[in-house]
């Protein structure tokens, strides 16, 4: 039987280790680079320092021509840019995370207006790349509008150390991945301001209410976000200190500017770029969702950590 052929477009992080990954379950992989010459197979990686590049991954400037499935994974800002020179190769699996902020859309939605004809999927889940790069175990959620096609692409690039678990919840999933982003900057700000794990626990419990909301009220499943996508993914954002937005929460509530933090940082926090738009897209809904919108005023300078802290604290109390 021939191999699976997987693209990768996109070779940050996250893209990175997901063509190891691919390798791994046996997959010929493609990874598109925007910079190929900056990335040698048998070499260890800049941006992942403890994995070297196996050499069966092809690293090429060209986009694929056909494969099994295409894995995109470029920051969501950048999503509809990079989609414009990629071509109709094979089912569409959005590995980012995030709102597009011009247009609100969630990545499943810039996918089908660029190739509406083509089978789509999310992968989301709680994922550091530099675990998945290093085949440390971990699993994660591939959804599509249909259960059958989503569980084949999942067999596809499920191995013992990633597990791949299908859904038809792709509404559920994107929420989730988007969302927690934003919430993980809330639980950084939080430890950094020194206010204590009590306060973490309880807004990331409060947090995932918003995600339930959310996903509810655009037409997924509260239940989704129960899962890897959703409480998964929310215990290691805002647990684990490798997390970017949790990173950048904590030096926001240490006192920080954002723009000092962004100045120094080459990675992306989504968090930062999402939390505006799925506040409007919250509230285009009619979605309460004090949270992430107190990250958002914090974000945008309109109130400081002091003035968040008495938002979320002077909230009427209501029933769990
Ligand atoms: N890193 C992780 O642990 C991880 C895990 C799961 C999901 N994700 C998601 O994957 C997506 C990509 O994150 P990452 O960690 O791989 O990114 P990264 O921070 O490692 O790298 C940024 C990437 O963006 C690319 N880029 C920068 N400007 C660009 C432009 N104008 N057009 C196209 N590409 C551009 C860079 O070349 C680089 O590949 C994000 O949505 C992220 O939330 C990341
Ligand atoms: O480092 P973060 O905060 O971008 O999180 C990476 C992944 O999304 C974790 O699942």
């Amino acid at each position: 039987m021939n191999a699976t052929r997987i693209a990768v477009i996109g070779a940050g992080a996250w893209g990175i280790a997901l063509a190891v990954q691919a390798a791994r379950a046996g997959a010929r992989v493609h990874l598109w680079a925007r910079h190929p010459e900056s990335l040698t197979p048998g070499r260890a990686l800049p941006r992942l320092p403890q994995v070297v590049l196996p050499e069966s991954i092809t690293v090429t400037g060209e986009m694929p021509r056909e494969a099994d499935a295409v894995l995109l994974a470029v920051p969501m800002q950048h999503l509809r840019a990079v989609l414009a020179h990629v071509p109709a190769a094979g089912p569409m699996i959005a590995c980012c995370k995030g709102v597009e902020r011009d247009t609100l859309a969630l990545p499943l939605e810039v996918i089908a207006e660029r190739f509406p004809g083509l089978p789509r999927a999310v992968l989301s889940g709680p994922n550091f790349a530099h675990e998945v790069a290093q085949g440390l175990p971990t699993a994660a959620v591939l959804a599509g509008g249909e259960l059958a096609p989503a569980r084949d692409l999942a067999d596809h690039l499920t191995t013992p150390e990633f597990r791949l678990y299908a859904s038809d919840d792709a509404i559920g999933v994107q929420v989730g991945g988007a969302a927690k982003n934003v919430i993980a900057i809330a639980a950084g700000a939080t430890i950094g301001a020194g206010l204590g794990e009590n306060a973490r626990a309880s807004l990331i419990t409060r947090g995932l209410a918003e995600l339930g909301r959310l996903s509810q009220g655009l037409g997924g499943r509260a239940a989704t976000l129960s899962g890897l996508a959703g409480v998964g993914d929310l215990i290691l954002t805002c647990t684990g200190a490798s997390s970017r937005n949790f990173s950048l929460g904590l030096a926001l509530g240490q006192g920080e500017s954002l723009e000092t933090i962004l100045r120094h940082r080459t990675t992306v926090a989504e968090g930062v770029s999402t939390a505006p738009a799925i506040l409007a897209l919250a509230r285009r809904h009619d979605i309460a969702v004090p949270v992430i919108e107190t990250v958002s005023l914090l974000l945008a300078g309109d109130i400081g950590m002091a003035e968040a802290r008495d938002r979320l604290l002077s909230r009427p109390v209501g029933t769990e």
